[in-house]
């Protein structure tokens, strides 16, 4: 096997990369967060296509979109699969409406509650994926739901973090005792795996429990077990595609609106831009809806430069080589993990003048630069998230409604700039959130409050 490796490498080096130590390779160059950030600093040496190596593993690292596509979307039979981490693999082994009532929710929230921000949006987005995944109506305030989906997803989240556990690295620590050195991850992934159980039977057993009384909403889940082929052999699939929904769901589109708020609070003369054309779009009697979408590209300018200065998945979504491949003369093994970089191709000085500057205007020239939506933000080819339109459309209704009624001002505190580095605004987990941050929110006009109480019968 060592003398096919050493052939197949003479033929076809590794993509070029920096030196590692013997046995760990690169491992511990990586830091725990903000590895978009040291992987850009190794770009600059090595170029947008480069590996590192993690105990033996090949982790191809790709800065360019172009690049990107051909393993994604070109080579997509080769580069479908993600990896299998198994840590992550520990959960599983072993065993919209027309004018956005939830958006409206969350906006009596803000009028209440305005220094609760992230819990009132993670409230928003968890709604949004319980009921687009189960019908589920959560309640204002606690919900049994949200709290267990949001542990869920914070301890999903950790098992995704490059370097969090040993044993993805070290797959042979999975056969060895708990009181083994290394080993504490057995007892966290039973931790984890227990609650993830409950997240996946839960909600599910709750719909066909309304299924039998005729009283389920409609869902991803009612649908699948109401359609004519379902069998009860696929109840196991039909979970995990749930749970995958809302996973996917709930805490990007979180971190995202999040995000934009910091941004509009970052940037007053974008807010006040934005709030003039919903004002002459909507006007200050009714709320705005889906429909007036097409009429406010200032806003959706503003979303769109959201999403390319704050990228909420700054490492894409990671896959993994099917088979050995070669590209441009260099050795991809099989195996090999495929790993955008995609928070450096949303900064790329060359496609967006001053990239760590948030500029709307950018998107409203007649050949804008490439969208982060195409091939950065949501990933590309086979893989691609499947939300992409129901994350903009929550994105636009969530913005909207939020700047047509509600002002965001800095505050003694408050940051002062969009600051990305490791001790600036941001998290630096996988799935980048902003770190809480202080702001005032002000109710814009009598009118407007109003109108946030009109939706008291909703609720
Ligand atoms: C701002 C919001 C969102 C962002 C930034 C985001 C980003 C991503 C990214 C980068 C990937 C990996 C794609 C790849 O490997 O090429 C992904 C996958 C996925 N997303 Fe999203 N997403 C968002 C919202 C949503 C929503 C609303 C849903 C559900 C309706 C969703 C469901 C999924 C699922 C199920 C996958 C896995 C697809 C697969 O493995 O085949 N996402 N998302």
């Amino acid at each position: 096997y060592v003398g096919y490796q050493f052939s197949r490498q003479l033929r076809n080096p590794l993509p070029p990369g920096p030196n590692g130590l013997p046995l760990v390779g690169n491992a511990l160059n990586v830091p725990g967060s903000f590895q978009w950030l040291k992987f850009r600093e190794w770009s600059k040496q090595y170029g947008s296509f480069y590996s590192l190596n993690f105990f033996g593993k090949t982790m191809v690292v790709i800065s360019s979109p172009q690049i990107l596509s051909e393993f994604t979307e070109k080579r997509h039979l080769n580069y479908s699969e993600r990896p299998k981490l198994p840590m992550a693999q520990a959960l599983r082994d072993e065993s919209g409406d027309g004018k956005g009532l939830l958006s409206r929710r969350m906006m009596r929230a803000m009028l209440d509650n305005p220094t609760n921000l992230a819990d009132n949006i993670r409230h928003w987005s968890t709604s949004l994926a319980l009921k687009i995944a189960y019908g589920y109506e959560t309640k204002s305030g606690r919900d049994e739901f949200i709290t267990l989906a949001d542990t869920v997803l914070r301890q999903f989240a950790h098992t995704q973090k490059p370097g969090a556990f040993m044993v993805d690295l070290l797959p042979f620590l999975k056969h060895v005792p708990t009181w083994f050195p290394g080993a504490a991850f057995k007892t966290t992934a039973n931790v984890y795996r227990n609650n993830f159980h409950e997240m996946m039977d839960i909600p599910f057993n709750m719909v066909q429990e309304q299924l039998k009384r005729g009283t389920a909403k409609q869902s991803f889940t009612t649908d699948l077990l109401s359609a004519e082929d379902y069998s009860a052999d696929k109840d196991y699939a039909l979970k995990t595609s749930a749970v995958t929904i809302y996973g996917g769901a709930a805490d990007t589109t979180a971190g995202q609106y999040h995000g934009f708020l910091l941004l509009m609070m970052l940037y007053p003369d974008a807010r006040k831009k934005a709030q003039q054309e919903l004002d002459r779009v909507v006007g200050p009697d009714r709320l705005p809806d889906y429909s007036d979408r097409d009429r406010l590209p200032y806003l959706e300018a503003c979303i769109a430069e959201a999403m390319r200065c704050h990228v909420v998945a700054p490492l894409g979504g990671m896959r993994v080589a099917a088979q050995d491949d070669v590209y441009d003369g260099f050795l991809i093994p099989r195996g090999a993990l495929i790993q955008p970089n995609a928070w450096q191709m949303a900064h790329d000085p060359e496609v967006y003048e001053n990239p760590m500057e948030y500029i709307p205007e950018r998107w409203l020239v007649p050949n804008p630069p490439l969208h982060p939506r195409d091939g950065i933000s949501f990933g590309s080819g086979r893989r691609i998230c499947p939300g992409i339109v129901l994350a903009e459309s929550s994105l636009f209704i969530g913005t909207a409604m939020f700047l047509s009624l509600f002002d965001i001002y800095a505050v003694d505190g408050s940051p002062t700039f969009f600051d990305q580095s490791e001790n600036g605004v941001l998290d630096g987990e996988p799935l980048c959130h902003p770190k809480p941050f202080k702001s005032r929110i002000k109710v814009r006009s009598a009118k407007a409050e109003a109108l946030v109480k009109s939706i008291d019968h909703e609720l």
